[in-house]
């Protein structure tokens, strides 16, 4: 049955709730970019063991200008600064990832909204969800043009995945092909919002409650000293041990998603992680963060090379794994 992998995957969330504890015990590599072609059946065995042992991993001379990623960030917090009734006129299109939403989306594993808002950009759907210029000047350029930057270095680190798994070198760029109207790749803006003195404590809040991606790759940038991202390796899910990823301002913190988990067979785990709330001593302020979510193309057949699942449409794919995930309409 098409649903059954899914359903697997759902059925796992739902147990990962609780609290759990903190380890620095596991690695997250960081692995350096740089001299990429040169380099490239290096780099590739570095990414492929990284992301067979923890799932995440992350990257560093990756070719996006700091100055580029602390534009996207400032354009963010401008956006997000912007009032609710502004906002309001771009609110998101479900099923098509694109626009804002506030306080909407349900993980499987907590039962309540993730205490943050979130815009979305997804090429072909923006129509008239973005802000005017005297709203937010240069917003949509800026972010358009950091989108294209994430996408470049996404099709780089799946290009060495789609050697390792016997595809075409281009595979995954022809399957996440922007210029068409099938594209669904999306760069996601995430402001989770400042704790108030009386929520404070309240062990029952999660800035982002544990999950797994559901796209192919995601590349995560957070800001220094913005810190409550862990992971949990599946295969280590018994432990209920997490690991703290330290944002840094040069890396790209990678992690493998359930479609790439599909198409590799599941030779490529996708792994929990959740964003925590600070700690009664922790910074209470606001965090931002941004993620671009490497997502074939709604009509790209996902086929692992060993046939491990039946074939499935990205699209299919993914409108099974949304629907579970935010608050029913009525
Ligand atoms: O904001 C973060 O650090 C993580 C966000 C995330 O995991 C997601 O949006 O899928
Ligand atoms: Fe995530």
């Amino acid at each position: 049955m098409a649903g059954s992998h899914t359903l697997n995957e759902l059925a796992k969330e739902s147990r990962m709730g609780g609290l759990g504890t903190e380890t620095t015990d596991r690695e997250i590599r960081r692995i350096d970019l740089s001299d990429f072609e040169a380099r490239r059946s290096d780099i590739t065995e570095q990414l492929w063991n990284a992301a067979v042992d923890v799932g995440f991993f992350q990257v560093y001379n990756h070719g996006i200008d700091l100055a580029d990623v602390r534009g996207a960030f400032a354009m963010s917090e401008q956006f997000f600064g912007l009032d609710s009734a502004v906002k309001a006129q771009y609110p998101l299109k479900k099923g098509f990832n694109s626009g804002w939403e506030s306080k909407t989306q349900v993980r499987p594993s907590i039962g309540v909204p993730d205490e943050k808002e979130s815009y979305q950009i997804t090429r072909p759907h923006m129509g008239d969800l973005w802000p005017i210029e005297e709203e937010l000047a240069g917003f949509r350029d800026t972010m358009l043009g950091f989108e294209a930057q994430c996408w470049d270095v996404a099709m780089r680190l799946l290009s060495c995945f789609a050697d390792k798994l016997g595809f075409e070198r281009n595979f995954f760029a022809e399957a996440h092909d922007p210029a068409v109207d099938s594209y669904q790749s999306t760069l996601r803006m995430l402001h989770y919002f400042a704790i108030p003195e009386h929520l404070r404590g309240d062990l029952g809040l999660w800035r982002a409650g544990a999950h797994t991606d559901f796209d192919c790759l995601t590349l995560l940038f957070q800001q220094e000293g913005q810190g409550g991202l862990q992971v949990l390796p599946g295969k280590e899910m018994d432990t209920q041990e997490w690991t703290p990823i330290e944002p840094s301002e040069d890396a790209i913190t990678c992690n493998i998603g359930d479609m790439l988990m599909r198409w590799s067979d599941d030779r490529l785990p996708s792994n929990f992680h959740r964003v925590k709330n600070p700690g009664p001593d922790g910074d209470h302020g606001a965090r931002y963060s941004l993620a671009f979510f490497a997502q074939a193309n709604r009509d790209v057949v996902i086929s692992g090379p060993a046939g491990k699942y039946p074939d499935i449409t990205a699209e299919d794919y993914l409108y099974q794994r949304v629907n579970a995930n935010f608050a029913k309409e009525k």
